[in-house]
């Protein structure tokens, strides 16, 4: 797979914190802009060349453009200019998954090239996943993709280090999307795997606010280390039930992702799960946070998809159990010390 030298046409849909950074490093190599859909949120970031709102302190480079208007974003990619450059343009939906349908649903009937989406979670009331939601507004003829792994908004915006990976069951466009996305400090691995890759990023969300929660009970590294590991066995088994390939829980958005979102600070899920131990009502706390954690809703979808499966998914129960059913987090470590002992890998 060859790295693109010349700058491609890029239209990245959404501008939080995750788009507004993935813009920023592809502004670097690429003629990229950034929509969102909120005109005083963007005439703002316009003027000020920064997204105060969703990624403060991270300036958008010159070459950034943005705006609201939805019709340019597409024309972008789609327009006289990206096809003379004789280019391989990509449009990237860069929401969090209860976006995913609406926005999608202003991009039918377009001519669009491609899809590539960046969130991680089931669809709530579906229980769908983010490939699935795109093939039933979409169809089945567009090519897609989910780019995602262990990676922070705030260290991509800064330009550090970062690996992710690609999924599509496309070969051209894994290939495309390395193409335009690998390079600088982005490593870019690609995988065939879309379902475990989906999965991985949707569940690690969850299991982040049970060792947020368990650490802001202050109840060791121990605790940590056991939450990650039998975590990382809750996602492989609802993930291989669905169709995913075990392997795909052990790469960069299975184990990967799951060790940074559970460990780093920056995680809004983890964040959660530090102000569930103290206490604090769910909805003050989203409130307070200001972003999407997608581990709540996930939480719950989760839960009733692994019920229908007969998967059994106790941390994730528990975690429910805290967010929506009244438990507290003191609760919640009750119920999982209190399981009966089984064989590790059954
Ligand atoms: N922030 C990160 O570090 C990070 C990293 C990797 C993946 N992600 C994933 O990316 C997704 C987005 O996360 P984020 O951090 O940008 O969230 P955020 O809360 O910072 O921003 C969400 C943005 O999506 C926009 N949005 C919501 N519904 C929309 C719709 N229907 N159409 C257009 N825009 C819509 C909102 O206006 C907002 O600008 C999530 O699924 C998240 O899990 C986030
Ligand atoms: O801040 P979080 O918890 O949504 O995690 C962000 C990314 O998914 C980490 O890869």
């Amino acid at each position: 797979m060859q790295e693109s030298k010349q700058a491609q046409a890029i239209t990245v849909l959404g501008a939080g914190a995750w788009g507004t950074a993935v813009a920023i490093s592809l502004a670097a190599r690429h003629d990229v802009l950034l929509w969102g859909r909120n005109p005083a949120q963007m005439a703002a970031a316009a003027a000020a060349r920064e997204n105060v709102d969703y990624l403060p302190g991270h300036p958008l480079p010159a070459t950034l453009r943005v705006g609201a208007d939805v019709e340019a974003a597409i024309d972008h990619v789609t327009g006289a200019a990206a096809a003379a450059a004789g280019a391989t343009p990509l449009l990237i939906a860069a929401c969090p998954v209860a976006g995913l349908r609406p926005l999608l649903q202003q991009l039918k009937g377009k001519r669009i090239p491609n899809i590539v989406w960046l969130c991680k979670g089931f669809e709530y009331d579906t229980g769908l996943l983010p490939h699935q939601v795109v093939r039933e507004v979409l169809g089945d003829e567009i090519e897609g993709a989910a780019l995602s792994g262990p990676s922070f908004a705030q260290e991509v915006a800064r330009g550090l280090p970062c690996a992710l990976t690609v999924a599509s069951t496309s070969a051209a466009l894994r290939e495309r999307v390395v193409g335009l996305v690998h390079g600088g400090s982005t490593r870019v691995y690609a995988c065939d795997d879309l379902v475990g890759v989906e999965v991985g990023g949707a569940v690690k969300n969850i299991l982040a606010i049970a060792t947020g929660t368990a650490d802001g009970l202050g109840l060791g590294l121990n605790a940590r280390a056991a939450l990650i590991t039998r975590g990382l066995a809750e996602i492989t088994r609802l993930g291989t039930a669905l169709g995913g390939h075990a392997g795909t829980f052990m790469g960069l958005t299975g184990m990967g992702d799951l060790i940074l979102t559970c460990t780093g600070d920056l995680s809004r899920n983890r964040r959660v799960g530090l102000a569930l131990a103290q206490g604090k009502p769910l909805d003050a706390i989203v409130r307070e946070l200001g972003h999407v954690a997608e581990g709540v809703p996930c939480a719950k979808a989760v839960r009733e998809l692994a019920h229908k499966l007969g998967v059994d998914m106790p941390i994730t129960d528990a975690v429910a159990g805290v967010l929506f059913d009244g438990d507290s987090a003191v609760d919640m470590v009750g119920k999982l010390l209190a399981r009966d002992p089984r064989n590790e890998l059954a």
